[in-house]
């Protein structure tokens, strides 16, 4: 039986836990560093804490971070790499992905996602639920596309950004690292590294 190990036990791990059983993971098992007072994620046990999971990473077939925070989650995924974690990625059956995409190690793609021809996802990405990246998009490592954005051709999304939920992104737009485009924006000029950009059409409102 393939056992997959997840760490973080958030709502975003229970949707990873779900999806990892329609894909065929045998067993999914949590750690999450408020072990030992978190014991369950929903149906699912939490074993341990990050330390215990590199510990015994090597008893897992595949090892993925279920946390929001873009840094954070990438930093992990480093950790469990390192340890020797067999970092896998998970792709919900009823998403659309291009067999001419690449989806980096430890991204993750929802229910209802498409990732078009020639699009391109870095590792530790989340391509949250109904979010659509359309032909010859790049998508930097840690990148989190919240639930139904949509990216339209070509364009650039950096490192560790965060895209809120229901925003779109014109055509050929490039958005630099670590920036935060607030729900609901509609992107129509390229953003510089870390900054906020909120409405429609998005204005920058501060700077990291
Ligand atoms: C499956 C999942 O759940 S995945 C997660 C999906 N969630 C998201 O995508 C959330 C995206 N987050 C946002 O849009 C947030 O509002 C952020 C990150 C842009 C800003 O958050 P905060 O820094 O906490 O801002 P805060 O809520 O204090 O609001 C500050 C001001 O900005 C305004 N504001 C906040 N978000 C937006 C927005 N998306 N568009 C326009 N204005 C906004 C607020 O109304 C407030 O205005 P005021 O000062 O005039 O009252």
């Amino acid at each position: 039986m393939k056992r997959l190990a997840i760490l973080g036990a958030s709502g975003h791990g229970k949707v990873l836990a779900d999806m990892a059983e329609l894909v065929g993971w045998g067993e999914t098992v949590f750690f999450d560093d408020a072990w030992p007072g978190l014991e369950k994620a929903g149906q699912w046990r939490v074993e341990g804490d990050t330390r215990a999971l590199t510990a015994a990473v090597a008893a897992y077939d595949g090892v993925i971070v279920a946390i929001g925070d873009n840094l954070v989650r990438l930093d992990k995924q480093r950790l469990l790499a390192e340890s020797g974690g067999a970092l896998v990625s998970l792709i919900h059956p009823q998403a659309s992905v291009s067999r001419y995409a690449s989806i980096g190690a430890g991204s993750v793609v929802m229910a209802g996602a498409v990732i078009n021809v020639d699009a391109h996802v870095g590792k530790g990405c989340i391509i949250n639920t109904g979010a659509t990246v359309d032909h010859d998009c790049e998508l930097g490592d840690g990148v989190h596309l919240s639930p139904g954005v949509h990216l339209a051709g070509g364009v650039k999304v950096g490192r560790a950004s965060w895209i809120g939920i229901g925003a779109s992104v014109k055509q050929l737009v490039s958005i630099g690292d670590g920036v935060v485009v607030g729900a609901g924006a509609a992107v129509v000029q390229n953003l510089p590294d870390r900054c906020t950009a909120l409405g429609v059409p998005a204005r920058i409102v501060g700077s990291a």
